[in-house]
């Protein structure tokens, strides 16, 4: 599949300018179709452009915005996606969004990925825009090198929905939504910053498995092109 390198001086002005994408392709799903959707990522890197995009004039009364990936962690947990969505980007023009959470508050993973899986549906498929993240060892969403349920994750047979992952870089049990659901998002982004990821986009670029670098799966197999946001 395609990937598109998008390259920015700096990481406020990738922020600005993947907001203004991001917005612009969230106004034309809700001007054809009465609604649109977003899945982001979690992690260190969105901050500036959750910020940004919450600025934006968007009918936000008419969108749908959703994780990617989550721990299993209360939102109040400071390692929460949710925490850092809700202090960043559900606020501001984006307050009336709506928001669909994957973390449940009951007593195993399992039962969570079921629910959230149950809850989602009704966003519908594909996504608008999906927003992934890459961490320095390859993964995404929560596809992680190791993973419990891993291959399961990446395999395109299996139904769109949230599954759990465990694995030793992840710390918590995770929550992810399946390379199905992901794959075939209107606007599939991939956004990274800093010669660190850079270089590990490089490493994931070359031949190699996909299990030792999950992200593959994504640069090789997606469906949508990949559209690349990286600052240094
Ligand atoms: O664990 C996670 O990490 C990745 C990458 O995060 P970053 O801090 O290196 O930007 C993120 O995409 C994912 O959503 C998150 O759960």
């Amino acid at each position: 599949m395609t990937a598109n390198m998008n390259a920015f001086a700096n990481g406020a002005e990738l922020a600005g300018k993947l907001a203004d994408k991001v917005a612009e392709t969230l106004s034309a799903a809700i001007a054809a179709r009465g609604s649109a959707s977003i899945a982001v990522s979690g992690g260190s890197t969105p901050k500036a452009f959750f910020q940004a995009l919450s600025s934006r004039s968007i009918d936000w009364g008419k969108m749908t915005i959703t994780l990617v990936d989550e721990r299993f962690v209360p939102a109040d947990n400071p390692r929460s996606n949710h925490l850092l969505v809700q202090e960043n980007l559900l606020k501001d023009k984006a307050a009336s969004a709506q928001f669909f959470p994957l973390y449940q508050a009951v007593a195993s993973v399992e039962e969570a990925a079921i629910i959230a899986t149950e809850k989602t549906k009704s966003i519908g498929f594909p996504f608008d825009v999906a927003i992934l993240g890459m961490g320095n060892d390859g993964h995404t969403a929560s596809f992680f090198p190791g993973g419990s349920n891993l291959a399961t994750a990446l395999d395109p047979k299996t139904p769109r929905g949230i599954i759990t992952m465990e694995a030793e870089g992840a710390g918590e049990p995770r929550l992810t939504f399946t390379f199905s659901s992901l794959q075939d998002a209107r606007l599939l982004v991939l956004h990274i910053e800093g010669e660190g990821k850079k270089e590990v986009l490089a490493k994931a670029e070359a031949p190699g498995d996909e299990t030792e670098m999950p992200i593959r799966a994504v640069l090789r197999r997606a469906a949508s092109p990949v559209e690349i946001y990286w600052a240094p």
